[in-house]
């Protein structure tokens, strides 16, 4: 029997169940109840502001080199602890533990990277006229409050934090109420590391009490935020009232492009691998195929034979490919897909129903012939359903790929050279891939165009969000 940890609050250094009323995690693959979660009262988040304002000067105030030897102490932990992590993240979020095993390394990746760049983040000299020093310092921009989701409960806490501590700012995060041990576990290996207890904050409570709460707050100077759209717009609105600079990881609607000039065998199989990963509930998976008219029914063909062969079931259990949707909305969200799809004159070659009724378990879907108007082409389905779509010429794909206003990730499959290079200036994503279905990693840029956000997190761009440069003018002499 894997053992899950009761999750508790870190604030101002203290493990803590806080004063609010608390909440249950419950376990996606049986729907029983895995813990109560402690939820932060206004009284308990400001003292967590208060704690990441000392933070803050203690952090900004050490070496980037100090910084650094710190943090990458916490992620070896980290990594020596992935396998008694793991179940646990299966345990709350549903993802078969292998899976669950590959989120923490990557977030130990994610977090090494950034605290890396922190000693990186060059400043710039200005040619000056003589008798003067003029340069662009960069430092650090203070306390961030960070909103983090339940899809990649360590990695995507790992994206905000490490940037924030990378940068040289404090944290306060609000991990999701839906995975809390993730991110508990994550924040334990910084601390056991040697992280000074008031330079993170771990809070859980009622989502829009504490974000207001936070981004009004005169402490925090930086949000950073992956989830939906809409909750994003609203905190983007937030943040905006306050004058007080985001970066917004929101959702997708990812365009796959097959093209007839490759073997729809192989990129159907792989495309099952990538759209069914953690349930197809990542905002960069795989979503809408579009497949050119002479290879459409053999891809449709091997995605499904694919799709059916795939093994659903509880991520604990050995050789499961695929585990439960996270929870009981996901589940509703994909019938109400299926059923609107169908009522418009969609065909289900896959799927398309809840397997049993315990545990949040849908059927990998497949469907084709999908009218335009029909949902799931045009909202996010977040779930393992993949829509098949046909096209004739490299124009119609260009315009069904950008018809959205979502912009985050793109596929495309090719074997023309010239025409992955009109794909990757012309298909309007913030990340693309051509001919795999891989994304970004820690050391490349990862975030949107259009509705789906703005700001970078990974690559060399990773700190923009969380410092401010400083022009300095000195005369030599007085
Ligand atoms: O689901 C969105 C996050 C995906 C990632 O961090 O690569």
């Amino acid at each position: 029997m894997t053992d899950y940890k009761a999750p508790l609050m870190f604030i101002a250094g203290e493990w803590t169940r806080g004063s609010g009323q608390p909440t249950e995690v419950i376990n996606p693959a049986t729907e029983e109840i895995l813990s109560s979660l402690p939820r932060a009262t206004a009284d308990d988040l400001d003292r967590a502001l208060a704690s990441a304002q000392k933070g803050f000067e203690r952090w900004r105030s050490m070496s980037a080199e100090a910084r650094c030897d710190i943090v990458m102490k916490g992620c070896r932990i980290l990594r020596e602890r992935a396998d008694e992590i793991a179940p646990r993240i299966t345990l709350e979020q549903g993802k078969p533990v292998g899976e669950a095993k590959l989120e923490i390394i990557r977030a130990a990746s994610i977090v090494e990277w950034d605290v890396n760049e922190g000693r990186r983040a060059y400043g710039t000299i200005v040619p000056s006229d003589p008798g003067f020093n003029r340069f662009g310092l960069r430092l650090p921009i203070g306390p961030v409050a960070a909103f983090t989701p339940w899809n990649f409960p360590i990695s995507s806490p790992g994206r905000k934090i490490g940037a924030a501590l990378g940068a040289g700012c404090s944290v306060v995060i609000k991990g999701s109420e839906e995975t809390p041990a993730s991110v508990v576990a994550l924040v334990e290996c910084l601390l056991e590391g040697g992280l000074p207890a008031d330079v993170i904050n771990l809070v859980f409570g009622e989502p829009a009490m504490v974000s207001s709460h936070l981004i009004a707050s005169p402490i925090i100077r930086a949000i950073t935020f992956t989830g939906s759209i809409p909750v994003g717009k609203h905190l983007a609105q937030q943040a905006a009232a306050y004058m007080k600079p985001a970066v917004m990881e929101l959702g997708g609607h990812s365009p796959v492009i097959v093209f007839d000039d490759v073997d729809p065998a192989v990129v159907a199989k792989q495309g099952v691998a990538g759209k069914f990963r953690n349930a197809g509930q990542i905002c960069t998976a795989p979503t809408r195929f579009i497949v050119q008219d002479k290879v459409h029914d053999a891809f449709v063909d091997s995605f499904v034979t694919a799709a059916k062969a795939l093994r659903v079931g509880n991520g604990l259990e050995e050789g499961v490919q695929m585990g439960p949707l996270a929870n009981p909305r996901r589940l509703q969200a994909l019938e109400g897909f299926v059923a609107d799809a169908v009522a418009k004159g969609a065909k289900v070659a896959a799927g398309g129903n809840r397997i049993g009724n315990r545990g949040y378990f849908f059927e990998p879907t497949v469907l084709t012939d999908i009218p335009e108007d029909a949902d799931v082409i045009n909202l996010e389905p977040f779930g393992p359903i993949a829509p098949v779509i046909r096209f004739s010429d490299f124009e119609e794909a260009i315009a069904i790929a950008n018809r959205l206003p979502y912009g985050l990730c793109s596929y495309a499959f090719t074997s023309s050279q010239a025409r992955s290079y009109e794909l990757a200036h012309r298909v309007e994503s913030g990340i693309m891939s051509l001919n795999h279905y891989g994304t970004s990693q820690a050391d490349t840029p990862f975030g949107g165009v259009k509705e789906s956000g703005y700001g970078r997190e990974g690559g060399y761009e990773t700190l923009d969000a969380f410092m401010i440069t400083k022009f300095i003018s000195q005369k030599v002499s007085v």
